[in-house]
């Protein structure tokens, strides 16, 4: 026995002793013939799972188990994997192998485990294959588009052509670039061509590039290799494109990627292939992109912020959504379409709302009208106190231009600004507010009433 004296720890290598200590405290059960079929060893865990006590070693095997099957690995040399063995009321299953030294075979290995082992195993292994379904299909929910063509709510006849375009190109894999302000439908738009596309059970993956840092986009977009890197090892992870494979994938905000990543989505454009960030072999993709910015690409292109021989890319279809300030007619349907028939809403805000600008487009238009209904009581109509108050001095600059207020409004502007005035320099106190009811006539619970309505605080 060799001892070596390592940091004042006393280890034994290299020495038959060690191998023993291995065997014995292995949880598989082991035993080993040598050349002439008799059992060298046996360990604890092959008597537990088989029954077979330590006397057979110095036996030859098949005196002891005339059914045992480790001599035909020796006489073969052919390794045996998952052998079902039962023996009394014992179930187990066995791998055998030759033991091979200079080329020779000196013997034969039998591993075991109990059966009861191997069920809890292969339950487990079910349980998590079962998991990863679920998380599959959680994934492939995610991936899945939300709105159709029957979504994109229109009117005006400029409207109805890029539908009826964006139509057309559902049926081909052409890139389609979508232009127009933020907030005019642009995903909307996106989700639409993949569902009507003979990719629709396959993922549509949406990437905003802007929100991705630059020196992350790289590996979002393409994945990064497995291996190890300054000792530590990596797990490998795909990037948007293989999880996008067989599908589309939408680049949202395409002008804001750097220079040198539009290098390589070019790159990835022509060839079909990507390749993982660290990785030197190329795989093979099969993606459909719809790319979307509310960006002037030509002016970027001119300012040398752009790849030009990119946009060509990308722009085989190039669909451009109008402002809605520019799609008025559409203003009253899709307004009546967020408030799903469940709110009623006086003329005149309606009328209002066709003559707002709406820089925020759709999106401001559905959070102005959630704040409406989030506001207005039950029973009550959506009036324009119940917007915010930049859309109500828009509401009333609107009006002044016009030098006229429909009576209801005038009535209740001019009562806002007495209230206003009066509570002013009134203290909090239910007192003080009590005075203030007192000089304008009228009860307590009226001025609560009246504050809550025209939300003074
Ligand atoms: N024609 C339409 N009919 C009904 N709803 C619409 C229509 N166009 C847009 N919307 C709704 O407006 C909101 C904004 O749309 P979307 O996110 O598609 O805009 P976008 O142009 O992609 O915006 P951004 O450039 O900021 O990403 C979404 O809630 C969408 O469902």
């Amino acid at each position: 026995m060799v001892l070596n004296v390592n940091k004042g720890m006393v280890t034994i290598e290299g020495t038959v002793e060690w191998w023993k200590a291995i065997v014995e405290s292995m949880n598989d059960g082991v035993l080993v013939i040598d050349q002439a079929g008799i059992v060298r060893t046996i360990n604890p865990e092959y008597t537990r799972i088989t029954g077979v006590t330590p006397d057979i070693i110095g036996k030859p095997l098949v005196s002891y188990r005339p059914g045992a099957r480790l001599p035909e690995t020796l006489a073969s040399g052919k390794s045996q994997v998952g052998v079902y063995r039962k023996t009394h009321d014992r179930e187990y299953v066995v791998d055998m192998a030759p033991v091979v030294v200079n080329d020779e075979i000196v013997g034969a290995v039998s591993v075991c485990k109990s059966l009861n082992e191997v069920q809890l195993l292969t339950l487990e292994l079910e349980k998590q294959r079962q998991k990863v379904k679920e998380l599959q299909e959680r994934m492939s929910a995610l991936h899945r588009v939300r709105y159709t063509f029957d979504d994109i709510i229109r009117a005006e006849s400029n409207m109805q052509d890029i539908v009826s375009i964006a139509k057309k190109t559902a049926a081909t894999d052409l890139p389609v670039l979508i232009g127009g302000e933020s907030g005019t439908g642009k995903e909307l738009f996106a989700h639409a061509i993949h569902h009507a596309s003979l990719r629709s059970d396959k993922p549509f993956i949406a990437v905003n590039c802007s929100a991705i840092p630059s020196d992350l986009i790289e590996n979002e977009l393409f994945g990064h290799f497995e291996g190890v890197l300054y000792s530590k090892p990596v797990i490998g992870k795909a990037g948007l494109f293989e999880m996008a494979d067989g599908g589309t994938l939408f680049l949202d905000e395409i002008g804001d990627l750097s220079l040198d990543v539009q290098a390589k989505l070019l790159r990835v454009l022509q060839e079909g292939a990507i390749r993982r960030v660290g990785e030197v072999e190329e795989r093979r993709v099969d993606v459909r992109i719809i790319a979307s910015t509310h960006r002037d690409l030509q002016q970027l292109i001119t300012k040398g912020l752009f790849r030009n021989d990119l946009l060509y890319r990308l722009n085989t279809i190039d669909l451009q959504i109008p402002p809605l300030r520019e799609r008025k007619k559409e203003i009253p349907l899709i307004a009546q379409s967020l408030l799903a028939d469940r709110f009623e809403v006086e003329e005149n805000v309606l009328k209002f709302l066709t003559q707002y600008d709406w820089p925020g487009n759709i999106r401001e238009l559905r959070n102005v009208l959630d704040y409406a209904k989030c506001l207005v009581d039950e029973n009550e109509r959506i009036s324009i106190r119940h917007f915010p108050d930049f859309m109500q001095k828009q509401h009333t600059l609107l009006n002044e231009e016009k030098g006229i207020l429909p009576l209801h409004e005038a009535v209740e502007v001019a009562e806002k600004q007495i209230l206003e005035t009066s509570l002013q320099s009134c203290g909090p106190t239910v007192g003080e507010r009590q005075e203030v009811a007192d000089l304008l006539g009228i009860s307590l619970a009226t001025l609560y009433n009246k504050m809550k309505k025209y939300n003074i605080k």
